[in-house]
């Protein structure tokens, strides 16, 4: 083994792949990205996906990821990277989309050949279909509550498989593709997550599925630790009962490998002819993106992780399987025992961005400057009130329809919230300006309240709240989500480009470097120095401000209900 290794971490993204290096001693050495939009543009997607909107699908060609691999590695040979270091890699894939692998699949990806490229070799025979269901895809509403029917219900599904049942899902999401696509799905030999499938192309071989990224199927049992066999039936035959259909979804699922930081095989020699990875470099599993990125850190319990991404989540580790269909709980990616808790809200950058837009079109500028947006956000009071007596404004951003909560007609929706009375307002009830504070104030507090079963009565506010993703470097975000979380310690920033990279990059050191029985907290923890990595950026609890939004949340969770019913008009 050379006596400087380096660990490879990926992010296979909405928009993007991105990859990074860490040394053994965590250092990061080495940055790259790939965006889909703009280095990839023949294949024509938006933000890294296509949109159906009639069937309210939203996917993305497997062919643009593939082709992404060779086209980072080839940034990385010709920047000089010295891939004779690397020892282990493993990656994050951007949660529940599913790729479909055909019969050829395995001997073509165990005999590839470095003269030709990945796409040439891959994207025509390997696929029983070309494209891949997207985290943002509400297509599936007829399966999903199939899925909650049989088991009794979103809290008994949340209670088996850590979440109620949500378009995403890729149990949802196979059980559509069964009936939509019958002869694809015949044509299938096996089913990958986007974690897997990216394991898959650095081993050579079909990897298998990761013991967290498999808890975003709805078909994981989280209580009995295997296949909820109730779950495979349902979404391998509408009826449930085809006993030769369950069959062959486990056929195609292939095992679950509860070892995180398990060495699954060497490296293809596709990738060490090619760019001269030594043969002996070893593949991890790749986990979702969002388990990923709590691997960034030595998270401690109270600690909050905000990913400011396309999608917004908020992550938390907890020791307590407690679940619900409010939220989602997932296996820990390294620690048997541990569960990361999320709520992802599918209306994060992208609305924060359309509000952006608005306010710069509203000054004739028409650029994606957030400069303005910036100044307003933290030049209008908490809550929208000049005075105390002034009611607060709450504002619903939803271009698409939210997950969280679940509501299915997009639009904007503002209220005058007072005590206990609440009315909904006309566009014209404030400027333009108020909404920067409002999308960011309205946000914070469905984190803030949604999370608080994680807290406790005498420490009712997070410890540190950690930023992550694109939206981490803005100040006015920290600044808002600090008042409404009010984490005592402070609000801090990653400072590194990719969060769930750099927790792949961690977990395959971790993998290689481990004594026997070490677990991932424990060597992260001795290894780690703060300076460096994380940035103190924004003062978090402010006495006052804190309560103020606490005061608020009741009213602020009776107007979204009606958002949630159907009977607010938004605009
Ligand atoms: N300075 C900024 N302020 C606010 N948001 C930003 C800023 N820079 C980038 N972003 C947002 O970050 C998002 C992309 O984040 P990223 O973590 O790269 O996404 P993903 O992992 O989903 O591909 C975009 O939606 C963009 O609006
Ligand atoms: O659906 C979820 C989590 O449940 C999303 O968070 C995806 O995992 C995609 O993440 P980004 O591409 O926004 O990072």
């Amino acid at each position: 083994m050379t006596t400087d290794p380096l660990y490879l971490g990926l992010d296979l993204s909405t928009q993007q792949l991105k990859v990074l290096a860490v040394r053994s001693n965590l250092e990061t050495v080495f940055e790259e990205a790939v965006s889909f939009d703009t280095d990839l543009p023949s294949y024509g997607v938006r933000k890294g996906v296509f949109v159906n909107d009639k069937d309210h699908e939203v996917y993305a060609p497997v062919a643009m990821w593939i082709e992404a691999l060779d086209l980072i590695l080839q940034r990385m040979k010709s920047r000089g990277f010295d891939f004779s270091r690397v020892m282990g890699i493993s990656g994050a894939g951007q949660q529940h989309g599913s790729v479909y692998w055909a019969k050829d699949a395995e001997s073509i990806l165990s005999t590839l050949s470095p003269d030709k490229s990945l796409l040439e070799q891959l994207s025509l025979t390997a696929f029983s279909w070309e494209f891949s269901p997207n985290w943002q895809d509400h297509s599936t509403s007829s399966q999903l509550h199939a899925f909650e029917d049989l088991i009794g219900g979103p809290e008994a599904l949340a209670k088996a498989t850590g979440s109620s049942g949500h378009h995403r899902f890729t149990g949802p999401q196979i059980l559509r593709f069964v009936q939509l696509r019958p002869d694809a799905y015949a044509a299938t030999s096996r089913i990958s997550l986007v974690s897997s499938f990216l394991a898959s192309l650095f081993l050579g071989k079909i990897a298998p599925l990761d013991i967290s990224d498999v808890c975003g199927m709805n078909l994981y049992n989280m209580e009995t630790h295997s296949w909820d066999d109730r779950l495979i039936s349902l979404a391998a035959s509408p009826s449930g009962t085809d006993a030769a259909a369950t069959a062959a979804l486990y056929d195609k699922l292939g095992p679950v490998e509860p070892d995180g930081g398990k060495h699954l095989g060497r490296i293809s020699p596709y990738f060490s002819q090619k760019y001269g990875f030594p043969p002996s470099c070893t593949i991890m599993p790749s986990t979702g993106d969002n388990p990923s990125t709590i691997l960034a850190l030595p998270l401690q319990p109270h600690d909050a992780i905000v990913s400011l991404g396309t999608s917004t989540t908020i992550l938390m580790s907890t020791e307590h399987y407690h679940p619900s269909a409010a939220y989602h709980l997932f296996n820990h990616p390294t620690t048997p025992g541990l569960y990361m808790f999320m709520l992802c809200y599918k209306n994060g950058g992208l609305a924060r961005e359309n509000i952006r837009d608005a306010i710069n079109a509203a000054t004739g500028a028409h650029d994606h400057s957030w400069a303005l947006f910036n100044k307003a956000a933290v030049e209008t009071p908490v809550l929208g009130r000049k005075s105390a007596t002034d009611p607060a404004k709450i504002g619903f951003y939803f271009p698409l329809p939210e997950i969280v909560p679940h509501v299915k007609k997009p639009g904007t929706y503002r209220f005058h919230v007072d005590g206990t009375s609440i009315s909904e307002q006309q566009p014209t009830a404030w400027p333009a300006t108020a909404d920067a504070r409002a999308i960011l104030e309205s946000q914070a507090l469905s984190m803030r309240i949604r999370s608080a079963p994680l807290l406790d009565e005498k420490a009712p506010h997070p410890r540190r709240i950690y930023l992550v993703g694109g939206g981490s470097k803005n100040p006015a975000f920290a600044k808002v989500l600090g008042d409404v979380l009010g984490g005592y310690d402070g609000v801090y920033k990653l400072d590194v480009g990719n969060a769930c990279a750099l927790g792949a990059a961690y977990k395959a050191l971790w993998a290689v470097e481990r004594n026997p029985g070490e677990t991932f907290e424990t060597l992260i923890g001795k290894r780690w120095n703060e300076e460096g990595k994380v940035e103190k950026v924004m003062e978090g609890y402010k006495e006052g401000v804190w309560e103020a939004y606490g005061e608020i949340a009741e009213g602020y969770l009776q107007a979204e209900a009606r958002v949630v019913r159907g009977e607010a008009k938004g605009q």
